[in-house]
C-alpha cells in the first residue's frame, strides 16, 4: 500500500443564493408589493475522519474543493434551497493546518466586486440612479420572459468561473512558515467545518419602506470563504518499526503482511512509512508502520528520520530492529542504543514507549555466533528476540510478542501484559 502522509488543498464554501426581485401580481392591481424571497445558504466545507481510509493519497490527486452555492430566492416569498455541505473524508489521525492566504485576486474571482455590490445594495441607496436603472432594466427583461420572480438564472450555480491554480501557488505554499493547527481528527466520525457557506441574500420584500414601495433590487448572496489547508497524517499504527537503515524493517513487514515496500541492500531505501496490517483468527487487526531508517542525528534533522519520528509518537509499541551485522556478542545493547538515544532526544516520552527488541539477519551468523549472542543477552536478564526476516526463522515469536504487547484488549480479557524491557 502506498502511504502518503502530507497533502495541501484549497477549500471553498459555497456562495449564498441571490435574493429575488419580484412583485405580487394580482388582478386589477397593476403593481403589487415586493415578494422576492431570500437566497439559500451556500454549502459548508466539512472534513470528516473516516476509519476506513489509511492514506491522504486521494487528496493529492485533486487540489481544489468547492461546495455548491445556495439557490436563488423566488417570487411569492419563496426562499432558495440551501446547498449541501461538501464532505471531505480523511483518515483518522489527520491534522489540519491553516496555510497563509495567497490573495484571492490571483484567482480572478469576482469576489471583491460582488462584495462591494452587496454592501451597496444592502445600504439600499435608492437615490443612486444608475442602480435603479439597472435594476429596472433587469426587472423589465425578466418580466418580458415571464420569470420576474427570479433574476438569478443567468448565474452558474455558484456564480463563479471554474477555478484554476495561479502561477507560483506551489512555491508559496512551500514557503509558508509554521502553519497554525486547526484540528486533530483523532476520533472516527469526528468532523470539522473548515469553511462556512455564504448566507443567502435578502429578497426585495425586505427592502420595502414607506418611501420605497417597489424596491427593484435584492441582495446578492454572501461570498463563500476560502482557506488553504495542509493535511498531515500521523499514522495511527499500533506498532512502529524502527531501527538503523538497512536493518531489515521493510523485509519484516513484507514477510508478515501484504505490504510490499521496496527492499534493497542500501540505506534509506524506505522514504515514506509503509503500513502493513496483520490479523488474528478473531479478526483483530494490528497496523504496523515501517518507518524509514533512523540514524544518529535524526533528532537534529539529519537523514530522513526526523520527519518521520512524529509517526512513531502515536504507536503503542515499538519494534526495534538491528542487524546481526551491527550486534557483536558484547555489543548487542549498544546496537539498540544508537536509535534509543535519537528517540530520547526527540522526545523523552518516546524513549519510554514499550519496545520489542529484535536482532535480525541471524541467517548470517553461525549457530555458535548466534548462541553466543543469545547467552550474552540472557546474562543481562533482558529480553531480545532473534530472527531472520529473510528465512522466517524466529519471525513467529516476534509476531507473538507483538500481539502480546499491542493487541487491544478484547471484551472479557484483561489488558495486554506489559512488555519486558
Ligand atoms: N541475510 C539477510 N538479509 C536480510 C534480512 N532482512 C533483510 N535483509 C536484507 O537487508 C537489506 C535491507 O533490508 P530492508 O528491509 O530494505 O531494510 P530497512 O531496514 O527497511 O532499510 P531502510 O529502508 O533503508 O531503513 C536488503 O538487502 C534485505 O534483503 C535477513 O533476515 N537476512
Ligand atoms: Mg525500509
Amino acid at each position: 500500500m502506498r502511504f502518503v502522509d502530507e497533502a495541501w488543498i484549497v477549500v471553498r464554501s459555497g456562495k449564498g443564493g441571490r435574493g429575488a426581485v419580484s412583485f405580487r401580481r394580482e388582478k386589477f392591481i397593476p403593481r403589487g408589493g415586493p415578494d422576492g424571497g431570500d437566497g439559500g445558504k451556500g454549502g459548508d466545507v466539512v472534513f470528516r475522519a473516516d476509519p476506513d481510509l489509511l492514506t491522504l493519497y486521494d487528496l493529492r490527486l485533486r487540489r481544489i474543493y468547492e461546495a455548491k452555492g445556495g439557490d436563488g430566492g423566488k417570487g411569492r416569498q419563496k426562499h432558495g434551497k440551501a446547498a449541501e455541505d461538501l464532505i471531505i473524508d480523511v483518515p483518522v489521525g489527520t491534522e489540519l493546518y491553516e496555510l497563509p492566504a495567497l490573495g484571492t485576486e490571483t484567482y480572478g474571482r469576482p469576489e471583491a466586486a460582488e462584495l462591494a455590490e452587496a454592501e451597496h445594495l444592502s445600504g439600499a441607496r435608492e437615490s443612486d440612479a444608475v442602480e435603479e436603472w439597472e435594476a429596472a432594466e433587469a426587472y423589465a427583461e425578466a418580466e418580458e420572459l415571464g420569470e420576474a420572480e427570479n433574476l438569478d438564472d443567468a448565474e452558474t450555480p455558484d456564480g463563479l468561473p471554474a477555478p484554476s491554480e495561479p502561477e507560483g501557488f506551489g512555491e508559496a505554499v512551500e514557503e509558508a512558515g509554521d502553519p497554525e493547527l486547526l484540528v486533530d481528527l483523532t476520533e472516527p466520525g469526528q468532523t470539522y467545518v473548515a469553511c462556512k457557506g455564504g448566507r443567502g441574500g435578502k429578497g426585495n420584500l425586505h427592502f420595502a419602506s414607506s418611501t420605497m414601495r417597489t424596491p427593484r433590487f435584492a441582495q446578492p448572496g454572501e461570498s463563500g470563504e476560502e482557506r488553504r489547508i495542509r493535511l498531515v497524517l500521523k499514522v495511527l499504527a499500533d506498532v512502529g518499526i524502527i531501527g538503523l537503515p538497512n536493518a531489515g524493517k521493510s523485509t519484516f513487514i513484507a514477510a508478515v503482511s501484504r505490504a510490499r515496500p521496496k527492499i534493497a541492500a542500501y540505506p534509506f531505501t524506505t522514504l515514506t512509512p509503509n503500513l502493513g496490517v496483520i490479523e488474528d483468527d478473531y479478526g483483530t487487526r494490528l497496523v504496523l508502520a515501517d518507518i524509514p531508517g533512523l540514524i544518529e542525528g535524526a533528532h537534529l534533522g539529519h537523514g530522513l528520520g526526523h520527519r518521520f519520528l512524529r509517526h512513531v509518537e502515536r504507536t503503542r509499541v515499538l519494534l526495534h530492529v538491528v542487524s546481526a551485522e551491527d550486534a557483536s556478542p558484547e555489543g548487542v545493547f549498544e546496537a539498540f542504543g544508537v536509535v534509543d538515544e535519537e528517540l530520547r532526544r526527540f522526545d523523552p516520552a518516546l524513549a519510554e514507549r514499550p519496545q520489542i527488541r529484535v536482532v535480525n539477519k541471524i541467517d548470517l551468523l553461525t549457530p555458535e555466533d548466534l548462541a553466543e549472542r543469545q547467552a550474552a543477552v540472557a546474562a543481562t536478564g533482558q529480553t531480545v528476540l532473534f530472527m531472520s526476516a529473510k528465512t522466517g526463522q524466529g519471525v513467529d515469536a516476534v509476531l507473538e510478542a507483538l500481539w502480546q504487547a499491542a493487541a487491544p484488549a478484547r471484551p472479557g480479557q484483561s489488558a495486554p501484559a506489559p512488555v519486558a524491557e
